[in-house]
């Protein structure tokens, strides 16, 4: 797994390794010569380096420096004259490049600017980094737009500049990178907001030797999981197993108005790996479910007049969901009365148990103030997984806006904490989805926009009741479960936008690829783990 920093824990990492004998200005010097490396493998005759006040615009002028003294034609653009640099690291290497081999045009026009971008191969954008902060100022602003609007080649600094490093939020004007070449760790920006969408490809520049050890001494926003994180998690169908020691999965779902989420959720545990998934259902819908889904028990719950869940649904599901060893509660279900009791009778009992959809609704509604605010609500033995989309989870929160990855984490976080439960999980889902447990963050591969489509989310909690299922045994681990199951469901995005055209995908195509994305998530796990590589996948 790879540290994902804030911006404050990066201003830690850097004075640490300063401490261990590694200098800021060593550091932008490395930093500096591993864009030039990057620009170097793209072989650009000319390159153009955009350079800001600040130690941003520093590793820019080193790179500058590099790719000239290798044969590039490098023309640097800065908003002042090198002498007049605020930053004394970055003043420094500013004037020895521009002592050197390399055009320095200081505060151009926007038409010589756009002249310049025109006649360049590529351009690197080295004018700001993790330092951004309010209104971008001009010049910045103009020359942002000038190089989106002409569509240059970019390769971006530590971040696309106009994007706020930790909270992904982009500038009127925000650089659309090609490629992002980070520093030490990626940033939680890239990850939030606008950040995957304008940083482009993301490669991180490590630097410093013993990276490593020094940064376990900080702490880490989040984690970001790979298929290769996965190795272990990942094991063959033992032979002497039976389809009840395989995993079981009770679904609790559906209503008259919505059999379909039930039918998608109980597909997918199944086709996830669950040996026996079993469907309780309101009697308004349970026939169409048992046509729809031959290989799947459906039990008849007594509903009530609009076809939820009524009144005696508590003690029926609640006798029977011990039986199992995950119940999934929520999708399709509605937010009926007969509803709220399920989802407080499931919480009361030891079972593990995933909350999706509606039951998060239902959680909602018990709770005025905010879930964070009453978690005995939430409070038990067994383990328990929260799947909100975005909406969901700032309804949890008493409608606190969650609208990207860091506010998510956030709010989550706030419920955990409040709840002090190590046996809990919130997936916060979104563009970016992060698996949020007690003590640690995790970020797996986010799948393509294709699976921003209705029911996609039934699908994955779906996934992860039949993965979880399948690991009952080792508990202790359910977020890695839960940020291999995210994986999975991404890779059902990529497989079935191949197949279908990345607009045409809907849920239902997802659980027919999920047997094929587990086989690519395995096969990216094994074969970086061998050496090979992993090139298969994702389409591509
Ligand atoms: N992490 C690492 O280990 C390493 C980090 N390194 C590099 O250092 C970078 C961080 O450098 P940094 O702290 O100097 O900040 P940076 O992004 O250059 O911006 C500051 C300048 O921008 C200005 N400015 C701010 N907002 C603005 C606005 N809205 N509109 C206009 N201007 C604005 C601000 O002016 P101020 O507002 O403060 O007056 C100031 O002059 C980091 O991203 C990485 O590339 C590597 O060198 C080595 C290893
Ligand atoms: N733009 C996007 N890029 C990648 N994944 C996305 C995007 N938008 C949504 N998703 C994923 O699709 C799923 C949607 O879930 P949800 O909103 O619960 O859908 P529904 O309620 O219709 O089933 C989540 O897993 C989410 O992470
Ligand atoms: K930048």
């Amino acid at each position: 797994m790879k540290p994902v920093l804030s911006t404050e824990e990066v201003r830690r990492l850097e004075d640490l390794i300063e401490k261990e004998g590694t200098s800021k200005a060593e550091l932008m010097e490395l930093a500096g010569e591993f864009v030039a490396s990057l620009a170097e493998a793209r072989s650009p005759k000319s390159v153009l380096v955009l350079c800001g006040f600040g130690n941003n615009g520093g590793d820019g002028w080193v790179a500058a420096d590099i790719l000239s003294q290798k044969g590039s034609d490098v023309h640097v653009v800065t908003p002042v004259d090198p002498d007049e640099i605020p930053s004394a690291l970055a003043r420094h290497v500013a004037r020895r490049t521009a002592g050197r081999d390399v055009a320095v045009h200081v505060g151009p026009s926007r038409d010589e600017l756009v002249e310049l971008i025109e006649q360049s191969d590529l351009v690197i954008d080295a004018i700001l980094g993790t330092g951004f902060h309010g209104e971008l100022r001009p010049p910045f602003n103009i020359w942002i737009s000038a190089l989106n609007e002409i569509g240059a080649s970019v390769i971006s600094v530590d971040v696309p500049s106009g994007l706020d490093s930790e909270t992904g939020e982009r500038a009127e004007a925000c650089v659309r990178a090609d490629l992002t070449a980070t520093m030490l760790a990626p940033k939680i920006g890239l990850y939030s907001g606008d950040g995957p969408e304008f940083a482009g490809e993301l490669v991180c520049g490590e630097l410093y030797d013993n990276l490593d050890e020094v940064i376990g001494e900080v702490d880490h926003a989040a984690e970001f999981v790979d298929p290769v994180d996965m190795a272990d998690f990942i094991e063959p169908l033992p032979g002497n197993i039976d389809k009840y020691s395989r995993g079981s999965v009770l679904v609790v779902a559906g209503s008259a108005m919505y059999p379909g989420a039930a039918m998608m959720a109980a597909k997918s545990a199944a086709r996830a790996g669950a040996g026996y998934v079993t469907v309780a259902a309101p009697d308004s819908c349970a026939n169409l479910i048992r046509l729809a889904l031959p290989s799947i028990p459906v039990v008849a719950i007594p509903s009530d007049s609009r076809g939820s869940f009524g009144a005696a649904a508590r003690s029926v599901i609640c006798e029977i969901a011990p039986k199992y060893d995950v119940v999934l509660c929520g999708p399709g279900m509605t937010t009926a009365s007969g509803c709220m009791q399920v989802v407080s009778g499931l919480l009361e009992s030891d079972v593990p148990l995933i909350l999706d959809a509606d039951a998060l609704n239902c959680l909602g509604r018990g709770s005025i103030d905010g879930i964070d605010k009453t978690p005995e609500l939430l409070r038990r033995n067994g383990a328990l997984i929260l799947t909100p989309h975005h909406r969901e989870l700032s309804r949890l929160v008493a409608g606190d806006p969650v609208h990207d990855l860091r506010s998510a984490i956030e709010a989550s976080q706030r419920i955990l904490w409040a709840c002090g439960s190590d046996n809990m999980l919130v997936i916060a889902k979104g563009p970016t989805t992060a698996v949020v447990g007690v003590d640690k963050v995790l970020i797996p591969t986010a799948g393509p926009a294709s699976l921003a489509t209705a029911g996609s989310g039934d699908v994955l909690s779906g996934i992860i009741a039949g993965i979880v299922a399948t690991a009952h045994a080792r508990s202790d681990a359910w977020p890695e479960f839960g940020a291999y199951a995210v994986t999975v469901h991404s890779y059902t995005g990529f497989a079935a936008a191949a197949e279908m055209g990345e607009r045409s995908v809907i849920a239902t195509d997802l659980i027919d690829v999920i047997g094929q994305a587990l086989q690519l998530v395995e096969d990216e796990a094994m074969h970086a783990l061998t050496g090979l590589g992993a090139a298969a996948s994702k389409g591509e």
